[in-house]
């Protein structure tokens, strides 16, 4: 596409008399090839205008700057560069949201999950699917790794342009605060957008409650605002949380509702935990069904709840929904059982927000004959308000609570758990800030009947300690330390 072709994009903006070809658009300098248009973002860290003269000399045949730059290129000036990427990948990339029906999942917990038993059901009807969240991009059945829960809107068109060329019909993908108020998802035409729950996480970025729902909600007012019948747009919101009723008021979009306490569109009635699993009754706008999880946790029937209303709507048999349903064994590393031959019960999970916790721990209390072992630390460089109230739910709902790092970042694990501790005084808790031999500790003393939980990391496969990512495996560290007790 020619420079001023992809210019006409943007009103009022003056073209440069040359008009090469652009190859490729991005924000990156190490990423240049010759013939891209270098866009310069002013981020959180750095201000991407200082690389624009490296770009150049990459092969960058333009630069996309909010102010003039000196270099021997067109410079095309903009108010707002994050914005204008948005606008220019949308079109580079042929608008490619408009031609899959795309899915947007946003809440606090349960969006990966949820966005996982999604493409399941979605595939069972033989739909070419696509995934994008925090464990991978999904192409199909190819992986491609990624950075953020909701990449950067560059990013998101390319890997949209990329499942268009593979016929995808269905993309799901997590929708997070942060890339909300970043505009990351400026330009994605969602048909769906789901609302799993909201509870306190990323304080640190939001500063208040009340401008996280606000960034939460962004994904239900963009919905759109106009009433296209062949492409009608739907918000799923769930009825037992009070936020729900912001996004409603937000939103143009029809708006259906699941719920296990309120009354709602989708319902799950008369759950009945059992060795297996879970079951109960769904109660849907114009049936009953009974439906068996191999899952367990209140928590994972409402992200069952939320899957089956989504694809309820996008048109797929019921039947075909249960069946899907009904065969998912789980998420990786979200309630994952760690398997060798022992007699006590490992499990990894992903929860690292006071609520998931909660959730968690509370669902292992049913189970758990004898002892709960809790292997949990706290994310350096994310919300520190969040600390003391993980510790406490962990020194409530767990007999034996060992608190240890997960990913300390540029902090002092040490201080991380003095933050921890500061929640639970005159409470009985270990503190063993090394990960591994916080675990080593809970699997040497565990026995038939405990339940060890290790938490907050759950499929990541890294530890961040300052500048460093080392491998670190919660599963595979369990399975070694299991293997040896024997
Ligand atoms: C705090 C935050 O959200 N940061 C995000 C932000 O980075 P930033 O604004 O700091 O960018 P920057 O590093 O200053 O770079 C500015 C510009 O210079 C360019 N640059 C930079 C360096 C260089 O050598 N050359 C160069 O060209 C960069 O490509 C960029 O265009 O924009 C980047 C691109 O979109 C994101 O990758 C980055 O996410 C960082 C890695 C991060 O950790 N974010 C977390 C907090 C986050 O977003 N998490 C949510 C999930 C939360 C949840 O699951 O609940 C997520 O969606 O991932
Ligand atoms: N619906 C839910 N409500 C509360 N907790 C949940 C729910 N679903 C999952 N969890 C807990 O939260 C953890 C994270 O789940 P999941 O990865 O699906 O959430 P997420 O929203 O994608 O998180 P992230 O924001 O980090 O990407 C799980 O390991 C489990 O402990
Ligand atoms: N998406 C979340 C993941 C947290 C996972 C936990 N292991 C941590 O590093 O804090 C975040 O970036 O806040
Ligand atoms: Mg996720």
């Amino acid at each position: 596409m020619n420079l001023h072709t992809l210019l006409r994009a943007l009103p009022l903006v003056n073209l440069p008399k040359e008009n090469p070809e652009i190859t490729e658009l991005v924000q990156d300098n190490r990423k240049v090839t010759e013939g891209s248009l270098f866009i310069c973002i002013k981020g959180l860290t750095v201000d991407g205008h200082r690389f624009a003269e490296e770009a150049v000399q990459k092969g960058a045949a333009a630069v996309l700057a909010e102010h003039e730059l000196d270099v021997n290129v067109p410079v095309i000036v903009v108010k707002n560069t994050k914005r204008a990427m948005a606008i220019l990948a949308d079109v580079f990339y042929e608008q490619p949201t408009r031609k899959m029906q795309l899915v947007g999942i946003t809440g606090t917990n349960g969006k990966t999950t949820t966005s996982h038993l999604i493409e399941q059901i979605f595939r069972s009807a033989g739909r070419r699917t696509g995934l994008i969240g925090t464990m991978y991009m999904k192409i199909i059945d190819q992986t491609i790794e990624t950075k953020n829960t909701t990449p950067d809107s560059l990013t998101l068109q390319h890997t949209f342009k990329k499942m268009v060329d593979e016929q995808v019909s269905d993309c799901v993908m997590e929708v997070s605060s942060h890339a909300l108020v970043q505009g990351r998802v400026h330009g994605c035409d969602y048909d769906i957008a789901v609302f799993t729950n909201l509870t306190q996480d990323h304080l640190d970025y939001h500063k208040t409650f009340a401008e996280y729902r606000r960034a939460k909600s962004l994904l239900f007012a963009q919905l759109g605002n106009s009433f296209d019948q062949s492409h009608p747009k739907y918000a799923i919101l769930n009825a037992d949380d009070p936020a729900s009723k912001e996004f409603e008021e937000v939103t143009a979009a029809h708006v259906f509702t699941y719920a296990i306490e309120q009354k709602a569109d989708f319902m799950a009635k008369n759950i009945v935990m059992n060795p297996h699993g879970m079951s109960f009754t769904l109660v849907t706008p114009f049936e009953e069904q009974q439906v068996n999880l191999k899952l367990i946790g209140k928590f994972s029937v409402y992200n069952v709840l939320a899957a089956i209303a989504t694809a309820y709507i996008a048109n797929i048999p019921l039947r075909t929904i249960i069946e899907a349903i009904e065969k998912v064994e789980g998420v990786r590393g979200r309630f994952e059982t760690v398997r060798g031959g022992q007699q006590f019960t490992v499990i990894v999970d992903y929860a690292h927000t006071p609520d998931s916790l909660e959730n968690v721990l509370k669902t292992v209390q049913q189970f758990a004959e004898k002892r709960i072992f809790v292997v949990i630390g706290c994310g350096g460089d994310r919300d520190k308000t969040k600390r003391p109230i993980m510790a406490n739910i962990a020194c409530q709902l767990a007999t034996d609570p060992i608190f240890t790092s997960d990913n300390p970042r540029s902090e002092d694990p040490l201080a991380i758990l003095r933050d921890m501790e500061a929640g639970v005084e005159g409470k009985q808790y270990k503190v063993i800030p090394d990960r591994k031999e916080a675990i080593q500790y809970a699997i040497d003393r565990a026995e038939e009947g405990d339940v060890v939980l290790i938490a907050g990391k759950g499929h990541e496969t890294y530890q961040i300690i300052g500048e460093n990512v080392i491998d670190f495996d919660d599963r595979q560290v369990a399975l070694e330390m299991i293997k040896e007790r024997q």
